[in-house]
């Protein structure tokens, strides 16, 4: 493609990629330059050219000699705009969710849905690249601008019409996913989390109100969860755009949650749509999952999706990896379930859902992650130690902190807790002492396949370690 091309301009070079690390510019590459947290792009320029850039996005006072200087304010979002004119086109329905907490059962949850209505459909999140029979890490939530749009162009080519992705308040705020076109976005809840980078919870709802504000095509959909507390101030962001609004929950007007009974397996809900009543047995347990599997419902219907086929596909959902995901049974009878909570608000959601199913102790294991928001630790200790019998804090990905510090912070909020800095053999101790009618959660890691300390990423799966521990 001819860089004039992209541009709108005379420009005959030819252009063959972009990048926006100067390590992985090739001849013919757009290289983008941004002022990052650790370093500035623009320090890398000269490199770039020097790899081949043939033309340079970056702010207009950054200096470019030898290459086109497209000079932008705002030079993340330029070059995500261009990337998307050369990778397109994309899957034709896109739909993205952000919020705290849901993000990757909800985009999951969409893509089955879609699967089971006969859409190829796909998921770019925290799990990866996700097809119907493959799935590829990218290593972030919402992967860089590069790496988004090129796996998108790539799902598009597959076959692939339909594509959920996770919109993280990071990705955001980077304008990792600019320029794809999104025809409906759903928000799930917002809570503390984040906050070692965006300061304060405003500046976090900020940045995730720019997916209804700016990200959303117009005419596009908005699916909003009405049960959290800013649910109102969602719908107004996206009412003043003239976006549908489908709100969902218990005081949700497009799909109403009437009533949720936990059963053995699972739950059944009664939810009324368009002034008729559904029943649907939902194969997975807690509140939250509840809670996402309408979201997906409303983006699925938001796309053209039929109501009550939608509804009754929710009974076909699969566990999403991870996510109270029932680990093993132990010898003594005790089940053991794996969850990815690593935020107050999460555990507390995870904790609520097997309460309702333990007779016995609840014996939670936690930890916190390095390198993240540290005051959501203590919080979670407290949670932890408030909600469950016998709480066990160890080490999660500490990353570059201190580990024993880490510890000792979520330690604060739960004084009484044992310590244990083995992740394996916490969850050890934990099986040995849980009884028949008692239940074992291990939150924090979820799915992941590695212990992140210091570079290293050490193999570590929470799942594989409970059984080895159990067996
Ligand atoms: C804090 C953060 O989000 N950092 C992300 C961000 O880095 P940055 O823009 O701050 O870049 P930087 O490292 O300061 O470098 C500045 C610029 O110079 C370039 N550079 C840098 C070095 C060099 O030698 N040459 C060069 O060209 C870099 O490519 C970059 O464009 O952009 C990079 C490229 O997209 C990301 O890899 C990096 O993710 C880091 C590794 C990370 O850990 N991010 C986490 C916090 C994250 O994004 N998590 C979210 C949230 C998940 C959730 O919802 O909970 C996610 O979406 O995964
Ligand atoms: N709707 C919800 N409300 C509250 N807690 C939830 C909800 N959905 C999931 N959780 C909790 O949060 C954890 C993470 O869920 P999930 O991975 O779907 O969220 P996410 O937004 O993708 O997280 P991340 O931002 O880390 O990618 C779950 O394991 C559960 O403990
Ligand atoms: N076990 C992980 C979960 C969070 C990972 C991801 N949501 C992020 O913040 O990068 C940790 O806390 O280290
Ligand atoms: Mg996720």
């Amino acid at each position: 493609m001819k860089l004039g091309t992209l541009t709108g301009g005379q420009e005959t070079a030819t252009v063959s990629g972009f990048a926006i690390d100067h390590r992985k510019v090739a001849d013919g590459c757009i290289f983008g330059a941004f002022e990052g947290a650790r370093v500035n792009g623009e320090d890398y320029i000269a490199a770039a050219i020097a790899a081949g850039a043939v033309a340079v996005v970056a702010r207009p006072e950054a200096v470019v000699d030898g290459a086109v200087h497209i000079a932008d304010a705002n030079p993340r979002a330029a070059f995500a705009r261009l990337a998307a004119r050369f990778f397109a086109p994309f899957p034709e329905v896109a739909v993205a969710v952000t919020g705290t907490n849901g993000k990757t059962s909800t985009v999951e949850m969409t893509r089955q849905l879609w699967r089971m209505a006969g859409h190829h459909a796909a998921s770019i999140g925290t799990l990866g690249v996700t097809t119907g029979d493959d799935r590829v890490s990218t290593g972030l939530t919402t992967p860089d601008v590069v790496t988004f749009l090129s796996n998108a162009a790539g799902l598009a080519r597959e076959g692939v019409t339909h594509l959920a992705f996770e919109a993280s308040s990071h990705g955001l705020s980077q304008y990792r996913t600019e320029g794809l076109p999104v025809v409906a976005a759903a928000f799930t809840n917002l809570s503390r989390d984040h906050l070692d980078y965006h300061g304060t919870m405003e500046a976090y709802f900020d940045v995730k109100m720019r997916l209804f504000s700016d990200v959303v095509v117009d005419g596009g959909a908005a699916v909003i969860w009405a049960d959290d507390p800013l649910a109102a101030d969602v719908e107004g962001i996206a009412a003043k755009r003239g976006l549908r609004v489908l709100s969902v929950g218990t005081r949700g007007e497009a799909l109403r949650l009437v009533s949720r009974e936990p059963t053995l397996l699972g739950q059944g809900l009664v939810i009324e749509a368009e002034g008729k009543s559904h029943t649907v047995n939902l194969p997975l347990i807690g509140a939250y999952q509840a809670a996402n599997a309408l979201v997906s419902a409303g983006l699925v219907i938001a796309t053209g999706g039929e109501v009550a086929a939608t509804l009754a596909a929710l009974a076909r959902l699969q566990p999403v990896r991870g996510r109270l995901e029932r680990a093993v049974i132990c010898r003594s009878g005790a089940p053991v379930y794996v969850d990815y909570a690593h935020t107050p608000d999460a555990l507390e959601a995870a904790i609520s859902a097997l309460q309702a199913h333990a007779s016995g102790k609840l014996i939670v294991i936690i930890g916190a992650g390095g390198d993240r928001d540290q005051g959501k630790r203590a919080p979670m200790g407290a949670i932890a130690a408030a909600m469950a019998d016998v709480v066990i804090v160890t080490d999660d990905n500490p990353r570059g902190e201190d580990a024993a510090a880490i510890r000792a912070m979520v330690m604060e909020g739960a004084p009484g807790a044992t310590e244990i800095a083995s992740r394996r053999e916490a969850i050890g101790a934990a099986i040995a002492m849980a009884g028949p009618t008692d239940i074992v959660l291990i939150a924090g890691k979820g799915h992941e396949q590695g212990q992140i300390v210091g570079d290293l990423v050490l193999p570590f799966d929470d799942v594989s370690v409970t059984r080895e521990m159990a067996a």
